[in-house]
Parts: C-alpha cells; sequence; structure tokens
C-alpha cells in the first residue's frame, strides 16, 4: 500500500533522542548480526509463493492446514539450504532468529515446528554417533514429530502408561498403548503431516520397568503416507491457536521397532537384555530443558511484536483531549497508557537478555555434562524451569494488556494481536505448565533452605539465605543494587514461610508429599519480604512516573529499534508508516461477506419473516 507516512510518526520519530541503529545493532548483539539477520528477511520475504491473496482468517481449518504445509515445505527448502551453506548466510545468535519471520509467514504456526526444532534436535542431542549418521541425513524421508504428552497424562511424565517391551527373541521393541488414557495426544505435527516420530516410553526388559525412554518410530509410509499397520493416528481438532499445527493422536498395537530405535548416546540396551544405565537418570527430560530455555527468547520476541503494534498505535490514534479547550490528543500522552506500553517494551528486553544468559548457560552445562560433570544440571533445571514459567505468564499478560491498549481495533484479528496472545498463552502450559514448573523451582529452594536452616554449608549462589537468617540484609536502597537486594530478601522470606508451613504439616504428622501439596500455594507466590518501607514504595513510585515522562519521546524509536517488518507484523494497527485506517478499510474489503451486495440468507431467511406480511 502507497502513500504517506502518518504526521503523527514522523513527528515522533523526529523527537526520539537516541540512535535507533545502534540499539537494533545492541538487540542483534552487533551489528553485523542485523546485517545478517535483514538478508535473511529479504530472501524469505520475497519469496511470492509464501504471501496469500485470501487471509488466514477466511480459511476452513483445512484449507488453513493444506496452505501452511505448502508453505512449510518452501521454508524448510530454505532454512536446509541455510544450514548447507548454499545460502550464504549462517551463525545466528539464537535458533530463533531464524525461525522468528516465519510468524509472519504463517500468521499461525509452521506445520513442521516441532519436526525441526524438537525431532532433529533431540535426535543430535541424544542419539548415539551411529544413530546420527543414520537419521540425520538432509535427504532423509522422515517428517518427525516429539510424542510424549498422553490423553490421561501430561504434566507427571512418569505417570505415562505407553510401554517398549524388549523382545530378545526377534532383537526389537514392542511399542503398545494399553488403554485409552494411554492414548498420545497433542504432538505438533502428528496428525497429518509426521511419517515418523520420537516416542516416551516406559521400557520393560524381562517383566522390569527401567522407566521412561525415548524411541525412534515409524508411523506412517514414506511413499504412500498411509498409516502402518499396528497404528491408529489423526488429528486432534481446532484449538484456540496453533491450528495449522495439525496437533494429533497415536496409539500403537504391539507396534514392533529394531532393538536400536532406541535413542542410546545416555543410556543402552544390549542385543541379550543387559540395560545400561545413564549417568543421570534426568537426561532423557533433556529436549524438554532446551526447548524451555529457547522459549524464554522467543516470548521476548512476542512481546517486542505486541510491544510495536501498540506503541504505533497509540501515537497515530487520538481521542479525548487532556484539557477540555484543546484538541483529542495522541492516546500515548496517557500517562495510564504509558505505563501499560512501556513495561512491555522493557519486558522484552528482560527476558531477551536473560534468554541468551540462558542460551549460552545451557551451552556450558551441556559440555561440561558431554563431559561426564552433571553438577550444573540441576541449578539449570530450577532456573529453567522458573524463567520458562513467568516468561511466559508475563508474556501473554503483556500481550493482552496491548490489546486491550489497542481499544476495539484490537479485537479485530487484522490487528494480529488475537494471534499473537493465542500463540503467546499456549506457552504457559504445553513444555511444562506453569505452576507445575514453578514448584520444581520451589523444591529446589527449599532444599537449600533446610541446608540454611541446618547452619549446614551453603553454596556461594544461597548466601542470601544466610545472611536472611541472620538478618543481616541492608536496609533498602532505591537504586539498581538496592532493587537486587529486595529480591533475594522477598526469596529468602518466600522460602523460609513456605518451609515453615512444610514442617509445620509434618509435626502435625501429615507425610511429605502430603505436607508439600498443602503447602504449594505458599511455594508458588511471592510477597514483599524486603525491608522495604511505605516511604520507599512512595519514592519508588514518583521515580516510576518521571521514567514514564523520560520515555514518552523515545516510545516510538525504541519499538522502531526493534525493527520487525511490517510483513512479520501482520498488523494494521501497527505497520511502519502508520497508515491504521487505510489499512483497515482495506483489510474489511476482503471479507468474503462483502462478496455479494446482498447476501443470498436475505432472500432465504431474512426477507420471508420481515416481508410476511406483505406479500
Ligand atoms: C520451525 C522451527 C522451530 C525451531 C525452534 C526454534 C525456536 C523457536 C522458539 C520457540 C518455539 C517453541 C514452540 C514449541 C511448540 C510446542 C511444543 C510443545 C511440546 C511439549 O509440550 S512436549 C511435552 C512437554 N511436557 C512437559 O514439559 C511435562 C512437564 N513435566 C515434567 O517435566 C516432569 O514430570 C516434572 C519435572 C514436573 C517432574 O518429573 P518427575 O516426576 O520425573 O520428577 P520429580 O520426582 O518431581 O523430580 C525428580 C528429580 O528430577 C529433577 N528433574 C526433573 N526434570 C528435570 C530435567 N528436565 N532436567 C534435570 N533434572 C530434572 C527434579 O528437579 C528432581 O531433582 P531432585 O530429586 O529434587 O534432586
Ligand atoms: C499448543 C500445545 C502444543 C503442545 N505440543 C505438544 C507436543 O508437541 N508434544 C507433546 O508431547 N505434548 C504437547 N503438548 C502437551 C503439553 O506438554 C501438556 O499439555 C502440558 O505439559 C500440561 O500437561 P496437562 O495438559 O496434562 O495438564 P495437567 O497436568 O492436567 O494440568 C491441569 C492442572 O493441574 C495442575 N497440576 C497438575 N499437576 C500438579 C501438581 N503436581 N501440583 C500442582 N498442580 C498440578 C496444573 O497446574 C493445572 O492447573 C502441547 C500442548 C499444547 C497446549
Amino acid at each position: 500500500m502507497g502513500g504517506r507516512v502518518n504526521e503523527d510518526l514522523i513527528k515522533e520519530r523526529r523527537k526520539c533522542t537516541f540512535d535507533i541503529k545502534e540499539l537494533t545493532h545492541i538487540i542483534d548483539c552487533g551489528e553485523e548480526n542485523t546485517i545478517k539477520r535483514k538478508q535473511i528477511d529479504n530472501y524469505i520475504l520475497n519469496i511470492k509463493e509464501l504471501w496469500d491473496d485470501v487471509p488466514e482468517e477466511y480459511l476452513s481449518h483445512k484449507e488453513r492446514y493444506e496452505n501452511a504445509i505448502k508453505k512449510a515445505f518452501i521454508v524448510l527448502k530454505v532454512l536446509r539450504q541455510l544450514h548447507t551453506g548454499n545460502i550464504q548466510i549462517t551463525d545466528h545468535r539464537t535458533p530463533t532468529n531464524v525461525y522468528s519471520i516465519q510468524d509472519g509467514i504463517f500468521r499461525n504456526v509452521n506445520p513442521l515446528l516441532i519436526h525441526i526444532g524438537l525431532f532433529w534436535s533431540t535426535i543430535a542431542a541424544q542419539a548415539s554417533t551411529e544413530q546420527q549418521a543414520e537419521w540425520l541425513q538432509p535427504d532423509s524421508s522422515m517428517i518427525g514429530t516429539y510424542v510424549q504428552t498422553e490423553l490421561g497424562h501430561g504434566s507427571f511424565i512418569r505417570g505415562i502408561e505407553t510401554t517398549a517391551t524388549y523382545d530378545s527373541t526377534t532383537d526389537e521393541f514392542i511399542l503398545h498403548t494399553p488403554r485409552l488414557s494411554a492414548y498420545k495426544w497433542w504432538p505438533g505435527g502428528l496428525g497429518n503431516t509426521a511419517n515418523a516420530c520420537l516416542v516416551m516410553a516406559q521400557l520393560y526388559i524381562n517383566g522390569t520397568c527401567h522407566g521412561l525412554h525415548i524411541f525412534l518410530a515409524q508411523i506412517r509410509d514414506f511413499d504412500t503416507h498411509k498409516p502402518l499397520p499396528g497404528i491408529k493416528v489423526g488429528e486432534i481438532g481446532p484449538k484456540m491457536g496453533f491450528n495449522t499445527a495439525d496437533n494429533g493422536f497415536l496409539g500403537f498395537d504391539n507396534h514392533r521397532i529394531p532393538r536400536t530405535n532406541m535413542l542410546m548416546k545416555n543410556v543402552q540396551v544390549l542385543r541379550d537384555g543387559t540395560y545400561v544405565k545413564p549417568k543421570h537418570d534426568k537426561l532423557t527430560y533433556g529436549s524438554m530443558l532446551l526447548t524451555r530455555v529457547t522459549l524464554i527468547s522467543d516470548l521476548a520476541y512476542q512481546l517486542s511484536k505486541a510491544a510495536t503494534i501498540a506503541v504505533r498505535y497509540s501515537a497515530v490514534r487520538r481521542q479525548s483531549p487532556i484539557k477540555s479547550n484543546e484538541p483529542e490528543r495522541q492516546i500515548l500522552d496517557f500517562v495510564s497508557q504509558q505505563h501499560k506500553l512501556f513495561i512491555t517494551i522493557a519486558s522484552s528486553h528482560v527476558y531477551r537478555v536473560v534468554g541468551l544468559w540462558m542460551w549460552n548457560s545451557h551451552k556450558r552445562v551441556t559440555a561440561d555434562i558431554h563431559e561426564g560433570n552433571m553438577g550444573q544440571l540441576p541449578e539449570l533445571h530450577a532456573l529453567a524451569c522458573c524463567l520458562k514459567a513467568i516468561s511466559s505468564r508475563d508474556a501473554s499478560a503483556l500481550v493482552e494488556q496491548c490489546r486491550l491498549a489497542c481499544g476495539g481495533h484490537g479485537y479485530m484479528m487484522a490487528s494480529n494481536l488475537p494471534q499473537i496472545y493465542a500463540y503467546t498463552t499456549a506457552a504457559v502450559t504445553y513444555e511444562g505448565e506453569y505452576t507445575v514448573l514453578l514448584l520444581q523451582t520451589a523444591r529446589y529452594l527449599v532444599k537449600f533452605w533446610r541446608l540454611a536452616a541446618e547452619h549446614k554449608p551453603l553454596p556461594q549462589n544461597f548466601a542470601y539465605f544466610e545472611d536472611y537468617i541472620k538478618k543481616n540484609f541492608e536496609q533498602w536502597r532505591n537504586s539498581p543494587e538496592g532493587i537486587i537486594e529486595g529480591f533475594k530478601a522477598i526469596v529468602a522470606g518466600k522460602t523460609k514461610a513456605a518451609y515453615d508451613t512444610l514442617q509445620c504439616n509434618l509435626r502435625n504428622g501429615r507425610e511429605f508429599e502430603e505436607a508439600w501439596n498443602m503447602a504449594s500455594v505458599q511455594l508458588t507466590n511471592a510477597s514483599e519480604y524486603s525491608t522495604i518501607s511505605r516511604n520507599d514504595i512512595e519514592a519508588l513510585q514518583s521515580r516510576y512516573e518521571e521514567l514514564l515522562a523520560l520515555i514518552r519521546p523515545n516510545a516510538v524509536g525504541l519499538v522502531d529499534a526493534f525493527d520487525i517488518r511490517d510483513e512479520v507484523l501482520c498488523s494494521t494497527l501497527g505497520a511502519y508508516d502508520g497508515r491504521v485506517y487505510e489499512r483497515m478499510m482495506e483489510e474489511a474489503s476482503k471479507s468474503p461477506l462483502n462478496e455479494d451486495v446482498v447476501n443470498e440468507s436475505f432472500h432465504k431467511y431474512i426477507r420471508p419473516v420481515t416481508m410476511k406480511n406483505k406479500l
């Protein structure tokens, strides 16, 4: 769409007091990465076959999937070319960089998301060298997915019921679904797309259960794509979002796979049925850990999209004068609006930085694990659980806040905010449900509190527990260091309160698990335990308001620095030129309900009623 840039946005950009490009380079971790990212954007976004004439929302569930699959294989080809270096753009700071522009292409989810994001990465991390050499061929016929959750069990994975029983006479595992609740349910790409999967099942050898292990199973014929004998597979139906991801169900009826199809890097079953234990029994859960880490950066990116849309719209939208004799103001001038939006910008930066830090920590800990050192795994797991939980919960709440900040127009699908919300809120549940993950972190904290309470030596990271017990915390100071001290006091105070409740429940004769359950609300909620006073809160509040005013002239610059292209934002409200109303009218004209001047239902249903007595 041609035309001038909205005057208010031009003025906003003139007001900006910092170098927008410099911030973009910081976000990309260097100018070189910005250049590479833009090359990828240009390359992929210029592929004409990836763009639709009919907006996604007007397609049926089936048409959406078919359209998405067409695009997914174009994108897959490009990704393969990128990886093999046939397109000369490589080396990115996190995987999300390469994949983020797909949001614009699919306006939903790439049906090959799990194939690329979880299937290949799990093989790369958990299969033996020989298995990798066989399965990770660039021209492989396999389209895979990650099959863990069952109809009856998602969070409590030790309760998974699918079995893999070793048959030493044939050197095979027999995969079996014993009952309805054991049907696999949810895996993305399973419904129609995948012909193979990594399946999590309870391993049985000679009647002994060795717990959960991962197996590669072919489920559809590579040529005809028909389900193999003994496989019952299908799609689970429409969802709040993720409607192009063909999430599926899967049942096995004594389906046989070779013994060598168990992922054997960390754990082995030998030909004679000997079980060789892993060095750490949670290494099988490694893919969940990696995805939780990756998600933090992705959620930061979703926040930057929502903030870009809502801030640009708030600069263009004028509603109500502040003083009655003045013209209507940009809604961005209302301090309450600034509060809604600037927090979203700030949170995007916070989770971007933390996501990158976690990505690097994961790399470091994985290298250690490779050398046989498992020492850092529990801390990484506790951090990943907590950060995945709060980043997804914050992101979905803030995306919704941005949508509401756009008033009625935020409710339009063409604003793209409802789709960003549906995508973001799913992350609160998948890859470990919010409360369940917080309880994992609580379990870790309580362990160290117990050491502190018993005056046993603590690792340096937990020295602040001891400080709290000895009341060594300094008086609150309004500074970054003061805020960190305040948070330490909150964590210590909250952990203490939860621990005390736990102990009290135990003293009253409860079993540990029951006592834990009774303390679980305390274990997941944070409250104010710091030395902060009422006066400090007032000072913080007024500093916050000052900061909102300081940020105001730079708001548009700050979101421009995210440098997200219009094709990716897909929003009538958030485009760079700010031609909001023109774009809204253009999108409305695409509605099939505008195709006929008089819809045929008028003749069928309305006219016979309204004209009844006049015919
Ligand atoms: C197109 C290309 C895409 C490419 C991707 C690029 C990036 C794009 C970015 C993002 C997009 C991502 C989109 C993803 C799409 C959706 C995919 C969704 C997939 C799924 O949902 S898969 C299924 C996930 N399921 C879960 O997460 C289940 C949650 N439950 C659990 O994890 C566990 O059951 C548990 C941790 C809650 C409990 O486990 P368990 O009962 O066995 O253990 P406990 O007895 O409680 O604890 C025992 C002990 O183990 C420790 N522990 C537990 N887990 C781990 C771990 N993972 N690692 C290390 N240690 C672990 C636990 O702390 C205990 O320790 P202690 O005994 O206390 O010492
Ligand atoms: C969009 C989407 C995509 C998905 N993709 C995949 C996929 O590709 N592969 C795959 O295998 N799975 C996938 N899943 C499944 C997902 O991993 C599970 O839904 C998730 O792990 C939560 O499990 P659940 O549904 O069984 O919830 P439940 O565990 O039944 O949770 C229901 C409620 O019970 C509470 N609860 C449960 N246990 C406890 C506890 N111990 N203490 C306190 N409260 C508890 C929870 O907090 C929650 O409030 C996907 C899910 C979604 C929504």
